[in-house]
Parts: C-alpha cells; sequence; structure tokens
C-alpha cells in the first residue's frame, strides 16, 4: 500500500512531490518550553535567554522552569529538591547492572539500558495521569546523574558513589564521580554544563521522546529513546567526536593537517553546524570562556589553543559555526571526565528538556505520524518462487 495518495495515472507515484528531508523547518507541534531563533543565535527556555540563566540560575532552578513553566521561589525549590534528591539513589537492580556492565560498552549503552530498567522497577511506571507522570520524570531528572556517575565508577572498578540528599544537583553529582567532594568552582563549572544542555526545542532526541510518549506506553520507554537519539554522533554523540578530534590534532601545529584530512575523506568537522542556528550558537562562548579558565588553572591550554584555532580556520572554511558540542569537548576533558562518558553529561542535563516535553505532549496528546512520499512500485503481482529467475 502507497503510504500517500498515488498519481492519477496509477502508475508509479510522483518522486518529485516536494518533502522535507529531515523535516526540516517543519513546525510539528505548538511548544511553550524554548525558543530558539538560529538566524540571529537566540535562546530563550520559557522565555528567559540563555545567557541570563547561565548567569543567575542553578540547574535545579532550570529543570523547575522547564518542567513547571515558571522559576521557583526559595520554597518552592526547597519542595522541588525533596524528590530530586530522594529520587537520586538507583534501585538494586540498577545498581548491580550498571556495576556489572561490560567495561569496554560505550557509556551511552550503558545508560540507555539502565533507563530501561529502571522502568521495570517502577510499579507505577504505566501511570501516565498528569501527576503520575510528572513524579517519573522527576524520577529520572534525579536519576539519570547517579546513573552516569556509576557508570564512571564501574569503568574504573570503583565502587558507586551514594547520593547525599542534602547537597545541591551539581555538586552531589561531581561528589559522585569524583569520589571526593568537588571544589566550589568544580561544582559551577558543572552547574553551568548542565545549565547549558538542559533544553533545546523539537532536536532529535526530543522529538524521538515525544514520537514515543505521544503512543502513550510510558516515561520511561520514550526517555529511554532520548538516550538513543542522543548517542549519535550526528547529535550529541558530537562531543566525544570532538575530543577524538583534539586527541589527533596534539597540539596547534597539527591543526593545519587535520584539517586537510578531513577534507581529503570529504569528512565532516565534528563539532560544526547546526540544523537550526545559521549564526553563533549561543551556548558555545560561555563553554569557550569555561575550557580556557579550566585550562589556565590547570596550566595546560593545549587543547583550549587546538579548539580555538580550529574553530577560526574550519568556520572560515565550510562558512558554519562551531555548535555547544564543540567547547564542551575540552572542557570537560579539563574536568577529567573521559571522552566517552562525555554524552552521559549531557544526557544527565537534557533529561530535564526531554521532561519537559514528554509533559508538554501528553498535556495535549496527539499521536506522531507522518507520511511518506511513496516512490517505490505502484503495485504488482507475485510469481510463484519456482517461476522467479
Ligand atoms: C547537540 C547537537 O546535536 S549540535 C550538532 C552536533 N553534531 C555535529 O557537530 C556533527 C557535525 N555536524 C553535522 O553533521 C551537521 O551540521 C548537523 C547534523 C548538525 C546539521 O545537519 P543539517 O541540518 O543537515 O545541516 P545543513 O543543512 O547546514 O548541512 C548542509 C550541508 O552542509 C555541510 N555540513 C554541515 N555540517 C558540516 C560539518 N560539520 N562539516 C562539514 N560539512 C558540513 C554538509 O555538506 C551538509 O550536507 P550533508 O549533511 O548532506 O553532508
Ligand atoms: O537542536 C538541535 O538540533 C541539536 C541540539 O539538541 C542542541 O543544539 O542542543
Amino acid at each position: 500500500m502507497s503510504d500517500s495518495p498515488t498519481s492519477a495515472s496509477g502508475t508509479k507515484a510522483d518522486e518529485k512531490a516536494s518533502v522535507s528531508k529531515g523535516l526540516k523547518g517543519i513546525k510539528a507541534a505548538d511548544s511553550s518550553i524554548c525558543l530558539v531563533d538560529g538566524t540571529v543565535g537566540k535562546l530563550l527556555y520559557r522565555g528567559y535567554h540563555i545567557d541570563d540563566l547561565a548567569a543567575n540560575c542553578t540547574f535545579e532552578e532550570v529543570a523547575y522552569l522547564l518542567l513547571k513553566g515558571e522559576l521557583p521561589n526559595a520554597a518552592e525549590l526547597d519542595t522541588f529538591d525533596d524528590p530530586l534528591s530522594q529520587d537520586a539513589a538507583l534501585t538494586p537492580a540498577v545498581a548491580e547492572f550498571i556495576a556489572n556492565a561490560p567495561t569496554d560498552a560505550p557509556p551511552m549503552a550503558v545508560l540507555r539500558t539502565a533507563v530501561s530498567l529502571a522502568g521495570l522497577a517502577d510499579p507505577t511506571a504505566d501511570d501516565l495521569s498528569a501527576d503520575g507522570a510528572y513524579r517519573k520524570c522527576i524520577r529520572l531528572v534525579a536519576k539519570l546523574a547517579t546513573m552516569t556517575a556509576a557508570i564512571h565508577r564501574a569503568r574504573q572498578g570503583k565502587e558507586a558513589v551514594q547520593p547525599r540528599p542534602d547537597r545541591p544537583f551539581a555538586e552531589n553529582f561531581v561528589r559522585m564521580m569524583k569520589g571526593s567532594d568537588p571544589t566550589a568552582d568544580e561544582t559551577k563549572a558543572m552547574d553551568l554544563i548542565l545549565t547549558l544542555h538542559a533544553e533545546h526545542g523539537f532536536n532529535a532526541s526530543t522529538f524521538a521522546c515525544r514520537v514515543v510518549i505521544a503512543t502513550l506506553p510510558d516515561v520511561y520507554g520514550a526517555t529511554t529513546a532520548g538516550v538513543a537519539a542522543l548517542k549519535g554522533k550526528l547529535h550529541g554523540g558530537a562531543n566525544t567526536a570532538v575530543l577524538e578530534a583534539l586527541e589527533t590534532i596534539g597540539g596547534p601545529d597539527g591543526v593545519d593537517a587535520y584539517i586537510e584530512s578531513v577534507k581529503a575523506r570529504k569528512g565532516k568537522f565534528m563539532g560544526f553546524g547546526h540544523a537550526v542556528y545559521q549564526v553563533e550558537d549561543p551556548r558555545a562562548k560561555h563553554l569557550k570562556q569555561l575550557s580556557r579558565r579550566l585550562g589556565e588553572e590547570q596550566g595546560d591550554t593545549t587543547y583550549i589553543d587546538v579548539s580555538e584555532q580550529l574553530e577560526e580556520k574550519v568556520t572560515a572554511l565550510i562558512g558554519k559555526n562551531c555548535n555547544v558540542d564543540f567547547y564542551s569537548a575540552s572542557t570537560l576533558h579539563y574536568l577529567g571526565i573521559p571522552k566517552d562518558l562525555f554524552t552521559c553529561i549531557f544526557a544527565s542535563s537534557r533529561v530535564a528538556g526531554w521532561s519537559a516535553h514528554i509533559l508538554e505532549q501528553l498535556a495535549d496528546n496527539k499521536i506522531i505520524r507522518p507520511s511518506a512520499n511513496y516512490t517505490g512500485y505502484e503495485e504488482r503481482t507475485v510469481t510463484p518462487l519456482s517461476q522467479r529467475g
């Protein structure tokens, strides 16, 4: 059966009908969560500019804003913090799965499975009432950071560090990864990274969450889809690919040769280009500054020096700016995080945006089912197997 109206002649469907490949530029639903204006590089979460949020809010405040629509006052934030910290601990099955996962498995694959497994341990997983779905979302915002930290520890053969309900989110996150208290600077850096990555409209992973939740399964399944989509190197996985590029380049002297090698194999420059921004990604400058500061504090600016050179040369060459993944690579590296964990850090933040979209989709649901411009055979008859050449 054709998936779209066929031509009047009844022969092959019209191959020239207009499609928007990748749904680029198509508005698939109303949403009040995020504005991304790619022509001027403007990003608003619920009407607040990303620069304003980056300067003035913690990740908890941003998560509250995304999920509830307004910034919290102090009392509201306290109330929000309760489930956020109490739900942070992992259930035994999930903790055990992470502790025993193959250490060479991609951390994002472990995270994806852990999120799905967490759904099995929640007897209320299928409750999609407004309250029920909200509680699941908070649970996942709380747990992805704990999962990420536990994955990091397990890969080093170390015991997971339990979350401390009395600690702020970013501090707890770094603490669970390091196994000791972070410095105020490390906590601030993590807070900024989490805020900058939390939300970005109908990006691929968020859209995947919305497609899944729109069939009314459960929040865990929708979030699993988000993790699965974010893993790819054209999306969240680009941050790992950027660090691989920096390692290949080695130092400022290697930049030109690297650019030539990408050109020669007609490859893509990881961390450059964006589906929406035609100008600078407004998050990149924050990460660039943070990366330089961390590099200077550590007395090793190699990767930030290389990144800045690469940015200048690649932008001039391909006419595309760097995106959020570009400077997050050197930043996370300076924070001592191994490159294949970068995308899990991204997921631990983006889960706030995914959750807001899951709740928004549920509040005014319509199954998401676009059509294809069918370009195959119109209709033909089956030749019996014995007669096929
Ligand atoms: C959090 C995020 O997801 S941010 C994005 C992270 N991804 C990356 O950094 C990977 C590298 N970048 C890319 O692959 C792309 O720019 C994407 C996937 C981000 C956006 O893709 P599109 O919406 O198709 O971008 P756009 O329409 O501008 O691309 C048109 C052409 O420009 C060229 N182009 C785009 N980005 C790049 C790049 N980084 N390097 C070289 N050429 C590029 C390609 O020829 C592309 O066509 P193709 O995809 O058929 O090869
Ligand atoms: O919006 C997109 O296409 C990619 C994304 O998630 C982001 O830039 O944060």
